[in-house]
């Protein structure tokens, strides 16, 4: 039986894109992750969120390869990431966004999003070995699919200008145009609104949706603005102390009592809206 076929009296489900089952990773003492299992759908906008020093940094640099936990799988697809490294995992299709902004500031918004492309679709080599002709046809469709997303992402008045002198919404916007050119199949945002004002803050969210509901890509979210999480995110991941407590839907989680105990304290409520 294929993983898309259902038993009799079961409704169809696609595999998981992302199996994360198990994980434990502890530090010289400190244990960041104890136990911490989730899966991400197909298209599937999943958020993770707890206080600080929950783990959900862990789980992202797990993710990407930069942390090898002591226990638990990692599935990406067919591919068991445990154990690969940081580059590998980004050819298999893994992009990411980080808290501070990792862009050239000096380069253009064009050259940035290049760059996106560059990293996972190299041809340095084969150009130098006279494969000219198939380097410039490659050059060109980098070029078009970069004037895609700079249209998707309505980057277009910023093109030609060095990123370091665009505002900041715009900058953490080109850094996901990044992370977009290296055409990925998941992608990990971590704090994709941390430092925005409120008009960025409602463009990016705008956009982290048109990327699931257009491009039909499934992500991962870190975020600690609790409105954003509620208002975008299919299904969310409650953590403390590197446990998972709830995962569910916005609704299911606001109202887990677990959850505003541990998280929000007995005095707050999670926001809902609907
Ligand atoms: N490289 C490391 N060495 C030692 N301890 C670490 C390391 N990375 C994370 N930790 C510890 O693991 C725990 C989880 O950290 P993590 O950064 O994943 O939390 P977080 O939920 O992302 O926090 P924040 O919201 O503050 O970013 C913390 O106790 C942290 O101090």
């Amino acid at each position: 039986m294929t993983a898309t076929e259902a038993r009799p009296g079961e409704t169809t489900r696609a595999a998981p894109v992302l199996n994360f089952e198990d994980v434990v990773l502890g530090f010289d003492g400190v244990t960041a992750l104890n136990g911490v299992t989730f899966q991400v759908d197909p298209g599937e906008l999943f958020a993770v969120i707890g206080p600080n020093g929950a783990g959900k940094t862990s789980i992202f640099n797990v993710l990407s390869g930069v942390y090898r936990p002591q226990r638990g799988t990692v599935r990406f697809g067919d591919e068991d990431l445990i154990g690969r490294r940081p580059h590998t995992i980004a050819r298999l299709g893994i992009a990411r966004t980080f808290q501070n902004i990792e862009l050239f500031s000096n380069l253009t918004v064009l050259d940035n999003l290049m760059l996106g492309r560059h990293l996972h679709h190299p041809y340095g080599v084969l150009a130098a070995l006279g494969w000219i002709g198939k380097a410039r046809r490659n050059e060109l469709a980098n070029r078009e699919a970069v004037e895609e997303i700079v249209d998707f992402l309505e980057l277009a008045q910023w093109r030609r200008l060095p990123v370091g002198l665009l505002p900041y919404g715009v900058q953490k916007r080109v850094e996901l145009g990044r992370a977009l050119a290296s055409q990925p199949k998941l992608l990990l945002l971590d704090e994709p609104v941390a430092g925005m004002n409120l008009e960025e803050t409602e463009d990016m969210a705008r956009f982290i949706l048109d990327i699931r509901d257009e491009l039909g890509l499934p992500m991962v979210m870190v975020e600690h603005d609790m409105g954003l999480v509620m208002d975008l995110a299919d299904r969310i991941m409650v953590i403390d102390f590197g446990r998972p407590i709830r995962t569910g839907t916005p609704k299911e989680v606001a109202t887990d009592p677990d959850v505003v105990r541990a998280y929000l304290g007995e005095e707050h409520r999670v926001v809902e809206r609907s």
